[in-house]
């Protein structure tokens, strides 16, 4: 099955590895360094190992903003920074799905997520979302208490910070609706549903409530066995097994013990097998056509430490791009 490309790329299996060096959405240093990490473990050979051609023309060089050039909006920090980085991803995330090639997107943080989605949508405008993740990252502008971006992509892409919010003032909406003004909505809430969430914040569960959007919990995990959580996920987004699918996995998603050089780490996470067995079923779909694996922070904790995060994460990026599993060796 390893040889055979998924429905909606074309050609050869081409993989587009996206390195995108940025931390602007949180504040820790270091989670820029993940791309580098991962690339240097040796993921390119092992994709092209598992018989994939891979284009990699370096990590992406996002241009910073000056010091006192971005002052916070609202609540948001750094506005400007994330915006521009996440629109220039978008074009470049767009651009390889376009040409019927996979883009893998190497974070940096969460934040990346709109840049990617918004390729994948440009692209392949029926794709449905599957949200790997501790958090659900759906802070609204207004609902936010950190600040941090990373928090928010899934608003934005809905549209819930841009448009009117009803606590938020009106020049600061207006703001950020110009600040983000090249990210279109068009993500509906039925087109996304989260496996691995343990810690939402209050105003995140009323979002999630209001816009009726499925999510996964561990718990949910711990009751039905990630088998079924992954079939009653897919059911719900993509029903008929037919629309293109994006893979979004922040490595937080895991339990600290097996991925522990990360952010925002919440212990009670998902096994090594169960992310495993995430990115399996995904690429069993056939249905692939765009991935992010994010957060991957190697300056947080030791050397060990930093080592299993990223070898944890290329190997959730070969099981998504078809690595044979346990199942086809039998
Ligand atoms: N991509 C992430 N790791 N997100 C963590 C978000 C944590 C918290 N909910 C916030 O909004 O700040
Ligand atoms: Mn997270
Ligand atoms: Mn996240």
């Amino acid at each position: 099955m390893a040889e055979t490309a998924p429905k909606f790329l074309q050609g050869p299996k081409t993989a587009s590895i996206v390195g995108c060096p940025f931390s602007g959405g949180q504040p820790k240093v270091g989670v820029d360094k993940g791309p580098i990490h991962l690339v240097q473990a040796g993921l390119i050979t092992q994709l092209e190992e598992l018989g994939w051609t891979v284009k990699f023309d370096g990590h992406h060089q996002f241009e910073e903003i000056k010091a006192g050039e971005d002052p916070v909006i609202g609540k948001l920090k750094n506005p400007r920074y994330v915006s521009r980085v996440c629109e220039e991803v978008a074009k470049v995330v767009g651009g390889h799905a376009r040409k019927g090639e996979l883009p893998v997107t190497l974070g940096g943080d969460h934040s990346l997520a709109m840049g990617t989605i918004s390729g994948t949508l440009d692209a392949h405008p029926d794709a449905c979302v599957i949200w790997i993740d501790a958090h659900a990252d759906i802070n609204t502008a207004s609902s936010t208490d950190s600040g941090n971006i990373h928090g928010m992509p899934v608003s934005f892409l809905l549209g819930l910070s841009q448009n009117s919010n009803s606590s938020l003032s009106f020049p600061e909406e207006t703001h950020i609706k110009s600040t983000f003004s090249w990210l279109k909505p068009r993500l509906q809430p039925s087109r996304i549903v989260y496996i691995g969430l343990r810690d939402i914040d209050s105003g995140e569960k009323q979002i999630l409530k209001q816009t009726g959007i499925k999510a996964f919990s561990m718990h949910d995990v711990d009751k039905y066995g990630i088998g079924k959580v992954v079939e009653k996920a897919l059911d719900h987004v993509n029903p008929n097994r037919d629309l293109p699918i994006h893979l979004s996995f922040d490595v937080d998603a895991l339990d600290p013990s097996v991925a522990p050089s990360t952010g925002t780490p919440v212990r009670g996470g998902l096994t090594f097998r169960e992310g495993h067995y995430i990115c399996e079923a995904v690429w069993e779909t056939g249905l692939l056509v765009g991935l992010d694996l994010m957060e991957v922070n190697p300056s947080l904790e030791d050397e060990v430490s930093v080592k299993q995060t990223v070898a944890v994460g290329c190997s959730l990026v070969r099981s998504a791009l078809g690595r044979p599993c346990y199942k086809e060796m039998e």
